[in-house]
């Protein structure tokens, strides 16, 4: 059976779209989203997503990590997935779509490459030593560090990824540096197993750990670099909880093309 396949990407974290709004793929397992998600062999991406139909919802977002695991939230596959509804007719320029942790408003522009998306409220921030542990719809790890530019991401990330306190559910490390009025971000993918050019939940929970971290409350907006490009994080933090958050940034149709399944 052949497959019509999208890949997007958002600030060069790539992705793999399928409409699966006729409920064709039935089932997707491990090894087939892995494969088509490997860069050799496959299609390459950072993670799979199909586009469902959801009774009163514009559509469901369906996400599965590059390892084939079915992951939790992803910020920038979410921004992608509007722009391909979009592109698909689904939606006009504002939707209301249901993904793992609930539902998210969106909008997008005209031109339909820039894409704001709103994000789960967040009440809880722990620390591991002086690290900042959230949950921005994934689970993430946010410490400060220094020379970003030439740490060593992917080691570091891995060891801190695989330590007996995460190894078993995991959790994606986010390395941060300050940098003019806002953040330079590199981060270690949770499912990916690697370094990507982007994270969206990544970069969100970013913003909101450096708000507590330097006692910053009100309405926001923090602007974020990282490998593949420019993002932004607007929110309000009224000292305990963080409401009104919206990723945004530039999400993009790569190719298409179809692969067998
Ligand atoms: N790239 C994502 C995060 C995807 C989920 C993550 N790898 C996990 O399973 O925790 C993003 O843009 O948020």
């Amino acid at each position: 059976m052949q497959i019509k396949f999208y890949k997007y990407q958002g600030a060069g974290n790539d992705f793999v779209l399928i409409d699966n709004r006729e409920n064709e793929v039935k089932g997707i397992d491990k090894e087939i989203v892995a494969g088509f998600c490997d860069r050799r062999f496959g299609i390459g991406g950072d993670g799979l997503m199909l586009l469902e139909n959801e009774p009163g919802f514009d559509f469901k977002m369906v996400y599965y990590n590059a390892d084939g695991n079915e992951g939790s939230m992803c910020g920038n596959g979410g921004r992608c997935i509007v722009a391909f509804a979009r592109h698909l007719g689904v939606i006009a320029d504002t939707t209301k779509f249901l993904a793992t942790d609930g539902v998210h408003h969106a909008k997008i522009s005209e031109a339909g490459n820039w894409v704001s998306l709103q994000m789960i409220d967040v009440a809880d921030i722990n620390k591991d030593g002086e690290a900042y542990i959230l949950n921005t719809g994934s689970p993430h790890y946010v410490k400060l560090t220094a020379n970003l530019e030439v740490k060593d991401v992917y080691n570091e990330g891995y060891a801190i990824r695989n330590n007996p306190t995460y190894k078993q559910d995991g959790i994606n490390i986010n390395f941060v540096e300050k940098m003019d009025k806002g953040y330079f971000v590199r981060t270690f993918e949770r499912g990916v197993e690697n370094e990507t050019y982007a994270c969206g939940t990544g970069v969100t929970a970013v913003a909101l750990a450096m708000a507590k971290h330097n006692h910053q409350t009100g309405t926001l907006t923090t602007p974020i670099k990282v490998l593949g490009g420019d993002l932004s994080i607007r929110f309000d933090y009224d000292g305990e909880t963080f409401s009104n958050i919206f990723l945004e940034g530039p999400a993009e149709l790569v190719f298409e093309g179809v692969i067998n399944l």
